[in-house]
């Protein structure tokens, strides 16, 4: 229960600040991530909204079912891609990222669109607590790197991972659902446990992976942030940049 607390505090720290920085009057369309820490976010936004009268037009594009509820919820304005492809700021959390700012993401099930939203974006800023910093992949995060496939092809795409890179792909099941996890875009999720020790190119493992016939998208995220704000636990931020 302090573990969460603690997190939380994080979360919100990290996001507050990054809101704050990144979403300005200039701000005309903002890209809404998905997962606990973007709650901050959002919460942040309408705050600043709704309380301080800024930000009067600012258009909110959504990566996720969640983000879409999380923005009607705040009363603020939802946006799409076929209106506003053009985005200013993506703000998102992440899994785990790396020393080179590469990102897992997906472990909440969202990445397709996620993925699709952050690249008509400027620039991409990250939020996370601070378990989510480390040297290398697989440090902290051991649930592997999700990968969403076409339900159809989930064997043969999870045998040519194990045989291009190794370690053990699984097919992510629900805890409250029988059968496998169904994604926003009706695909399932696919999670790659790659080889701690090995080296991979990350940006080569994504897009080999990218070109298996029947994967939508990974939760690889190569290139894409250029900032990443950490809550840390002595209540402090830690900013990473590219
Ligand atoms: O699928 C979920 C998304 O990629 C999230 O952004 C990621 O899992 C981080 O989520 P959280 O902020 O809950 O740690």
């Amino acid at each position: 229960m302090t573990d969460k607390i603690a997190l939380d505090a994080a979360k919100k720290l990290a996001a507050i600040t990054a809101v704050d920085q990144w979403v300005t009057e200039e701000t005309k369309v903002v890209g809404i991530g998905s997962g606990s820490t973007v709650v901050f976010a959002v919460e942040r936004i309408a705050e600043r909204v709704w309380k301080d009268g800024a930000l009067a037009d600012i258009i909110c594009v959504p990566s996720s079912y969640q983000a879409r509820l999380l923005i009607l919820d705040h009363n603020l304005t939802l946006g799409d891609l076929d209106r506003h492809s053009k985005i200013d700021v993506y703000i998102d959390g992440a899994d785990e990222v790396d020393n080179a700012m590469v990102l897992i993401k997906g472990g909440g099930g969202c990445l397709l669109q996620e993925k699709i939203v952050a690249s008509c974006a400027k620039k991409m800023i990250v939020i996370a607590d601070y378990t989510k910093k480390s040297l290398r992949l697989g440090e902290q995060w051991c649930r592997g790197i999700p990968i969403e496939v076409s339900p159809q092809a989930h064997v043969p795409v999870k045998l040519k991972i194990e045989e291009l890179f190794g370690g053990h792909a699984e097919l992510r099941v629900a805890l409250m659902k029988a059968g496998p996890i169904v994604t926003d875009n009706g695909n399932f999720l696919i999670d790659w446990k790659f080889v701690a020790k090995r080296e991979y190119n990350w940006d080569e493992v994504n897009r080999a992976i990218t070109m298996i016939p029947g994967v939508m998208e990974t939760g690889l995220f190569v290139d894409m942030a250029i900032k990443c704000y950490f809550g840390m636990a002595d209540g402090t931020v830690k900013v990473q940049n590219k």
